[in-house]
């Protein structure tokens, strides 16, 4: 704190003074509006008593990608912060820290051994919507993808009941609430929704250690039994699942959402990857079990969709157009400006993903910037897609969520047809903009989207 912005940095005065509340109100445009104001390069402005700089453009990617810079406290200036009420942090230094726990959960083994779970999850979710119906998209993806994610990332107990799925859905909705902007300006204010949030980790924290008692003389193989195994406090281990959840489901359903939007859009795509589902689908059987049921492999899933592959890197840089966020832990040097230690600096993903140098047509869908020769093409310029990240802190759980997500999106297409409806009723030929409340997530569709479906006779 107290740090000056370096003098030959323009800071945004002017936008200091009304900016603060345009900044809260909606940061999205308050980014793109100060981008434009500073000539599309380097500026600074301020958050409370912290200065963040803005870097641009290419050289302000390496500075940002390259340098050690501190990740979890850029996220605890602005993000969601269920760490306030416990004095444990996840990312602590102790060999219990996310990381590792994050490793050991998504380990390429304990995926394999996963997946023909998450399958059966999945088809047990599908059974139950019937022969044919229309739900809003979002509730319907939140429950599956709670389930899965459940599964992964916490335990048992959670993912096989579905009242308790629904208990997690709404505890995670009032977390989320809870962590709103309005919460950094006017801390001391117990807003309903701050309020809520309080309860809903005390009930998380109920349920878990409820789980915890009943294993007393049992023993499962997730990842809540290694934090029991490492004798861990009930506290540590609901903030600990808290947090691995919350990057679990914070962006998969959406991006899911988006990807089905795209494809309704796209016809020519949607039938693509609609045939490759349903044919990995097909041979699940073949090579398959003596039940009936179908068997994946891990490597079948990430060998045999490479149009869903292109697919969901191009939703991922349309999706992501919004700043990353770090803390400076040196002194920094970038366009030969001077960015003192402990700076908050922001990159614009934009600048990447919206460069018409690197994507020709950056505002259309377009799953070729992905083949093979276009990737080629583009990597003399380094790094030019952070959908999931870039240099030291890449997406610790990108096997997993691809995973994630192929599973929903090959037993959706193989059990049903679908359809995207928007508002009209009528197929969405146009994708929704994401509502613009919180800049470092993908967010939901500004509009309500919903997924028709009809069962496909095998
Ligand atoms: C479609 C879903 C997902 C997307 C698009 C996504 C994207 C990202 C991105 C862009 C970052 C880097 C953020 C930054 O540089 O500031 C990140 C980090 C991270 N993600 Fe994901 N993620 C997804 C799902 C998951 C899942 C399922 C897990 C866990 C099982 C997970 C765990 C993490 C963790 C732990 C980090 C921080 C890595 C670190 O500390 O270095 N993510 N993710």
């Amino acid at each position: 704190h107290g740090h000056l912005p370096s003098s030959d940095i323009p800071s945004q005065r002017a936008i200091w003074y009304i900016g603060s509340a345009s900044f809260f109100m909606n940061p999205s445009q308050f980014l793109i509006d100060s981008m434009k104001r500073a000539n599309n390069s380097i500026f600074s402005f301020r958050i409370f008593d912290s200065t963040v700089v803005v870097l641009r453009g290419v050289t302000g990617r390496n500075a940002f990608f390259s340098k050690g810079l501190d990740f979890m406290a850029g996220y605890r200036l602005l993000g969601s912060n269920i760490y306030k009420y416990t004095d444990f942090h996840p990312y602590g230094s102790s060999d219990e820290n996310m990381a590792s726990v994050i490793a050991t959960c998504t380990r390429p083994d304990v995926l394999e051994r996963l997946l023909p779970l998450m399958v059966e999850d999945a088809l047990q979710t599908f059974e139950m919507w019937g022969n044919h119906g229309a739900k809003n998209i979002s509730k319907s993806l939140d429950e599956i993808v709670f389930t899965l994610a459940a599964r992964m990332t916490m335990c048992r107990e959670f993912s096989e009941d579905p009242k308790k799925i629904r208990a997690l859905i709404s505890i995670f909705k009032r977390l989320e609430d809870g962590s709103d902007h309005n919460a950094l300006i006017v801390p001391w204010f117990p807003t309903p929704a701050r309020f809520g949030r309080i309860l809903a980790g005390v009930q998380l924290h109920r349920m878990i250690s409820a789980v915890i008692l009943s294993r007393k003389d049992r023993r499962e193989d997730d990842p809540l039994q290694t934090m029991i195994d490492k004798g861990l406090s009930p506290t540590k281990t609901t903030v600990l699942l808290a947090t691995m959840l919350f990057a679990a489901i914070g962006n998969t359903g959406n991006v899911i959402t988006y990807l089905l939007l795209h494809l309704e859009a796209n016809p020519k795509w949607k039938v693509l990857v609609e045939n490759e589902a349903r044919q990995l689908y097909k041979d699940s059987h073949t090579f398959g079990r003596d039940d009936g049921k179908p068997l994946f492999s891990m490597n079948s899933i990430e060998t045999q969709m490479p149009l869903f592959d292109v697919c969901i890197s191009e939703t991922l840089r349309m999706l992501f157009k919004g700043p990353f966020i770090r803390r400076s832990v040196e002194d920094m040097f970038v366009d030969q400006k001077h960015i003192p230690r402990g700076t908050y600096v922001m990159f614009p993903t934009a600048d990447l993903h919206d460069n018409a140098a690197f994507y020709s047509t950056p505002q259309e869908f377009n799953p070729e910037n992905f083949s093979a020769g276009a990737i080629q093409e583009r990597r003399r310029h380094g790094t030019t897609f952070v959908g999931w990240g870039a240099g030291r802190h890449m997406c610790a759980g990108k096997r997993a969520a691809q995973m994630l997500m192929k599973v929903i999106v090959i037993l959706l297409l193989s059990q049903f047809d679908i359809q995207i409806v928007t508002d009209g009723g009528e197929p969405a030929r146009r994708v929704p903009e994401q509502v613009e409340n919180q800049l470092f997530k993908v967010c939901p569709p500004k509009q309500a989207v919903t997924l028709r479906y009809e069962v496909r006779r095998q």
